[in-house]
């Protein structure tokens, strides 16, 4: 089997989310992100896409919550784009790792305070009594953090790198297109799958 350049499965990936970016009339970044916990058991949610490159595939999250606490004990992961106006699917397995402090740290000051606060305020995935309880905790870090509102150390970034990514199209007759990257060594290799 041929082994193809680094770069080969992002420049179609490149072309697809450029493409999505065009014509999905909402977040055309988000993607369901599998976990699974010590026993084996998967949980999915969606979260955004906020960069990514030959590295790998970043998004942000709570680290103590559900999903932060299965990627820190078990970091194999699998991410799915469904571009639905596009009839398209994109499916990326890999390992998360964490992103540098400082990446995380510059990504968190662009995001507008309320967020910022959210943050700070959000249990993420722990029991809620009642919504005032979040209120009164977000306006406390409103009162604590009366300008810059730093990252909370439990706020960062994973970037989920890949070892296969799959690309599907759909076509008539559900005859669909589906291809292959795997990582090979600094390579790929690349083959169809039948639909
Ligand atoms: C379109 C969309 C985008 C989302 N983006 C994120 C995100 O980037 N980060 C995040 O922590 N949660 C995001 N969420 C919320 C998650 O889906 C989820 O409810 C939350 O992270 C808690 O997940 P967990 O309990 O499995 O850890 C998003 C939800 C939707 C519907
Ligand atoms: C709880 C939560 N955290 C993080 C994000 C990531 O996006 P943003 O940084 O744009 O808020 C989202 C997006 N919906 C979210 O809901």
């Amino acid at each position: 089997m041929t082994i193809l350049p680094h770069n080969a499965p992002f420049t179609r990936f490149a072309d697809w989310f450029a493409e999505a970016q065009a014509s999905e009339p909402n977040d055309p970044n988000a993607m369901a992100l599998a976990t699974a916990d010590a026993d084996g058991a998967p949980s999915l949610r969606v979260v955004l896409l906020k960069a990514w490159d030959e590295r790998g595939f970043v998004f942000y999250t709570n680290l103590t919550s559900q999903k932060g606490r299965e990627i820190a004990a078990n970091p194999r992961v699998h991410l799915n784009f469904h571009w639905k106006s596009l009839q398209r699917q994109v499916r990326i397995g890999g390992t998360a790792a964490l992103v540098i402090e400082a990446e995380a740290d510059a990504y968190f000051a662009t995001r507008p305070r309320e967020s910022q606060l959210g943050a700070w305020a959000s249990l993420q995935s722990a029991p809620l009594p009642d919504r005032a309880t979040f209120e009164a905790r977000l306006a406390d870090y409103d009162r604590q953090f009366p300008d810059v509102v730093p990252r909370p150390p439990h706020w960062s970034g994973w970037r989920v790198m890949p070892a296969r990514i799959e690309y599907w199209q759909a076509r008539d007759g559900r005859w669909h297109e589906r291809e292959a990257y795997l990582r090979a060594g600094d390579g790929w290799t690349h083959g169809l799958v039948y639909p």
